[in-house]
């Protein structure tokens, strides 16, 4: 079994407020894999990642089977004192999508979230690899020596609910990361801009066709934009995903490949390149064609990411934060694109239509839908 006695770049220290951790004992690049572990307790669970009564008389049994080290080993993990001892510590299990198990593990379960924020973001993410059977954790940003290394225990992608109120409720505990300490005005700001954001998504593929293409690529600049200012640097690869399936529609191969690009690199990143994502992602980035509504809107010449847009999603994020934080305050640089185009700025806060914070809270229902997938058991 891997442990991190055998993965020289990390170790599991104390971490104030959060107890234990995980740090980088050498610097880490975007994209690494920085250990695989196959589990060191499996629970049994349903197919759906949810546990009924019936589950829980089965993970009751399952724990009663487990030696004494094991046992320990799970007292170890932090439980609020108005939760259930046992139950409280089955939270520290994650899925093992596929195989019907929920496993803790020795390094990546003492590995702490931070949430996505424009004041600092996860630096890796965890998922379990059904092909190996292990749980993989990944480096998705720079990671220096002696940096502490932290996932988020919600979605990757944007999400409706206060994340402080979430994890409370999810996890039970009170959320220390620098997004959730920021003054309550300017968490209140960056709640603004991705409940707009949230609005404008599902809305994006009902333009096609019907507006001018050029404003839609317009429009997902600023969207990248605001994903990159407010940390959430994986969904941009469903933004540039759209802008690819627009260019597409058009018959632009030369500007689909350059969005699709985006979109490929990103998945290499937090999922690896022997993901499915990342292989339709390559297939598509080198033959356009291969879309299936190749052409659907006609022929037309459109837009490749801009060079502002390909600043923003390959440089360092740390660089991204650190320039972007005076202007994430005065609206952001997604505001000074808007402008540039004359367009008004989908950063800025705005007041949502009846039917937008009706199709805003439908995707937020979905996300938590998802997200509770994370857990073992929900109360
Ligand atoms: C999966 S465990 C991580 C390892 C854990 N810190 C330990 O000591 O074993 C999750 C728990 O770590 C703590 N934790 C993780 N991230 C935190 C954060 N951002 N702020 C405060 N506590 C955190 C909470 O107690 C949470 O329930």
């Amino acid at each position: 079994m891997p442990t991190h006695t055998q993965c020289p770049r990390i170790a599991i220290v104390d971490i104030p407020g959060k107890g234990k951790g995980v740090i980088a004992k050498q610097y880490i690049p975007p994209g690494a894999l920085i250990i695989s572990e196959k589990p060191r307790i499996t629970l049994p669970a349903q197919n759906s990642g949810m546990v009924d009564r019936q589950g829980l008389v089965r993970i009751f049994q399952a724990l009663a089977a487990l030696s004494q080290d094991d046992s320990e080993f799970i007292m170890s993990f932090p439980c609020a004192p108005s939760e259930d001892p046992i139950l409280g510590r089955l939270k520290h299990f994650t899925p093992c999508f596929g195989d019907n198990a929920f496993g803790l593990c020795l390094t990546i379960s003492r590995v702490n979230h931070t949430c996505y924020s424009a004041n600092g973001s996860p630096n890796a993410s965890y998922r379990w690899n059904t092909r190996t059977k292990e749980e993989d954790l990944r480096a998705i940003r720079e990671i220096q020596e002696g940096q502490e290394i932290e996932v988020s225990y919600m979605s990757d992608i944007t999400n409706y609910e206060s994340p402080p109120a979430y994890l409370r409720r999810k996890f039970g505990f009170e959320c220390c990361c620098e997004g959730c300490t920021r003054p309550p005005a300017e968490r209140l700001a960056s709640d603004q801009r991705i409940l707009a954001y949230n609005a404008f998504v599902p809305q994006v593929h009902s333009r096609f066709g019907k507006e001018n293409p050029l404003q839609i690529l317009k429009d997902l600049e600023i969207q990248i934009l605001i994903l990159c200012e407010e940390g959430y640097i994986f969904e941009v690869a469903g933004r540039a995903d759209d802008a690819f399936e627009l260019c597409a529609s058009y018959g632009d191969a030369a500007s689909g490949r350059q969005w699709e690009e985006i979109c490929r690199d990103r998945y290499a990143i937090h999922l690896g390149t022997d993901s499915d994502d990342w292989k339709v992602a390559q297939r598509l980035a080198t033959r356009p064609q291969d879309y299936v509504g190749w052409q659907a809107l006609g022929r037309r010449n459109l837009k490749g990411p801009s060079p502002r847009i390909l600043e923003y999603c390959y440089r360092n994020i740390e660089t991204a934060r650190a320039e972007s934080t005076e202007s994430v305050a005065s609206g952001g640089v997604a505001q000074s694109v808007a402008s540039s185009f004359d367009l008004p700025s989908a950063g800025a806060p705005v007041k949502l239509s009846k039917g937008q914070k009706k199709k805003a809270k439908a995707k937020a229902k979905k996300q938590v839908a998802q997200n509770s997938d994370k857990t073992v058991v929900t109360m």
